[in-house]
């Protein structure tokens, strides 16, 4: 199977896992790219027999209602049962990163609402240790210099994401060679500096299970 072929076939898991548990009142929290686009289109196969989703990003929610799937605002819904989102980074630990598509912030929203966190992903995103992607940290503009030097003075490499303005309308930095020894102490060392919004790591809120797509069939991976 292709990676693409891999992304499909976890997407399709993950919906099997919650399918019979939705309630006319479900409320399903979706992420962002191209692994949580596969789950959305199975998603909607099944959209009479849930209320809507909630969604991370402007492009996820429009996809949604392209298949016309309700898409709510996060105030109006006190329950969210699942979250289902990719990853761009996984270790045993079911520590993330993610934000390479620049949806981190609004991820991480909907990651803390729900009750639980399935994460899908191909199997070139299980790492042994957490940091050959560069950390994606949002930023507000004014504050990007400030934020950069900071960041180096964490041993990072930032580099400014020339063109991408977040949904929530900031600019991310890239961080390469972080020594991420600790994810549960950097991602919150990164959200101290004044000026960030949240930063990629998904450690003090890790998944709740990884579901990785491989070549011997998708395994189900929990939190070591
Ligand atoms: O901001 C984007 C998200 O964190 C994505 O979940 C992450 O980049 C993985 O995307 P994909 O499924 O396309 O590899």
């Amino acid at each position: 199977m292709n990676q693409d072929e891999l992304k499909q076939a976890v997407a399709q898991t993950a919906l099997e896992q919650i399918v019979d548990q939705l309630e006319e009142d479900s409320i399903v929290g979706v992420g962002t790219g191209s692994t949580a686009n596969y789950f959305i289109d199975a998603l909607a196969a099944y959209k009479d027999r849930f209320d809507g989703a909630v969604a991370s990003s402007q492009a996820s929610a429009e996809r949604l209602k392209g298949h016309g799937i309700p898409v709510y605002d996060l105030n109006v819904v006190s329950e969210i049962k699942w979250y289902i989102d990719g990853a761009d980074e996984a270790n045993e630990h079911l520590h993330l990163i993610k934000g390479g598509g620049a949806a981190l912030t609004r991820e991480k929203i909907v990651a803390a609402v729900a009750e639980q966190f399935i994460c899908i992903a191909d199997e070139s995103k299980l790492v042994g240790k957490l940091g050959a992607f560069p950390l994606p940290v949002e930023v507000i503009p004014m504050a990007r210099s400030y934020v950069a030097r900071e960041l180096v003075k964490l041993g990072g490499d930032p580099v400014y994401r020339d063109g991408t303005v977040t949904d929530n309308g900031n600019i991310i930095l890239d961080v390469w060679n972080l020594d991420i020894g600790s994810a549960v102490q950097l991602e919150e060392a990164i959200n101290q500096i004044v000026g960030v919004v949240t930063n990629g790591l998904f450690a003090r809120r890790p998944a709740d299970i990884l579901l990785l797509g491989t070549q011997e069939g998708v395994k189900t991976l929990k939190a070591k």
